[in-house]
């Protein structure tokens, strides 16, 4: 479980975190959504590391991450996966030599199991057999999956999401929801999933924080956001046409 315990957040003048505490389990799905600027990326950004929050705690399964200093938090490191928006892989390598890459960084095994590592998550993401191409041979759907697959090579407990269905098609967007989605249940992972996209709301959205001007205004489920009173909420999730005829 990770808990955020009253983080704020100031770039300058500019106060982006009002106090956000907030809970997530793991083997379910947790979805940070809201409007444009409403701090999502930089409450994840808090969490992971790569901004250090004015005040509050970051807490690892009882550990203390915020007050820990570089070194100290190698070990949490470790265990948190990240899938990027773009999937971030580096061009120049081969699928294969994408996922051995943490695994060649982080641990000593010997190169035939980083190998039988590497073609066991790729199976794992549907893309067995791909392991020697180039990503600019992929789709933009087989580039997340491979995303996918390099965020959990090393069995993490811990996995960030950061807009996972960016420029994809609303059909590859369900598979790979569902895809994240299933995985984490199967490894009984802490996922976290930055979005603003309302399919993914209504298809994953086990439990949602919905942020606003940087406070936490509401959280629930997927079940329970169509049926709220809060305005700013409505606002989100009716934001479109479409979701106006189907679920109200
Ligand atoms: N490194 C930074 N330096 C200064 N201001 C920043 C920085 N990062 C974010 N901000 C500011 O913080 C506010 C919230 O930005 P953030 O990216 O967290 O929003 P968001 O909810 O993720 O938005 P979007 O959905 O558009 O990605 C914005 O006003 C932004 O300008």
């Amino acid at each position: 479980m990770i808990e955020v315990i009253d983080i704020q957040k100031s770039f300058g003048d500019n106060h982006v975190l009002k106090g956000i505490t907030a809970e997530f389990e793991p083997g379910v799905t947790n979805l940070i959504i809201g409007g444009s600027g409403s701090g999502k990326t930089t409450l994840l950004k808090c969490m992971v590391g790569l901004h250090q929050p004015n005040e509050g705690r970051v807490l690892y399964d009882d550990r203390n991450f915020t007050e820990m200093n570089m070194e100290e938090r190698i070990p949490i490191r470790q265990e948190i996966g990240m899938l990027f928006q773009n999937s971030a892989l580096f061009d120049s390598m081969t699928v294969e030599q994408n996922l051995m890459f943490p695994l060649d960084m982080f641990t000593n095994k010997k190169r035939g199991e980083k190998k039988d590592r590497a073609s066991e998550v790729l199976e794992r993401v549907d893309l067995a057999g791909k392991n020697k191409l180039y990503p600019s041979e992929l789709s933009g759907g087989m580039k997340k999956r491979v995303g996918i697959a390099r965020a959990i090579v090393m069995n993490p407990k811990y996995l960030f999401c950061d807009e996972p269905n960016s420029g994809l098609d609303p059909r590859t967007s369900l598979l790979i929801d569902e895809l994240i989605q299933e995985i984490t249940e199967e490894y009984k992972i802490t996922t976290i999933i930055v979005t603003h996209d309302m399919n993914s709301v209504m298809g994953i959205g086990e439990k949602i924080l919905f942020l606003h001007k940087g406070e936490k205004w509401w959280e629930g489920s997927n079940q329970e956001i169509t049926k709220t009173d809060n305005q700013e909420l409505n606002d989100f999730v009716f934001a479109s046409p479409l979701m106006e005829k189907l679920l109200r």
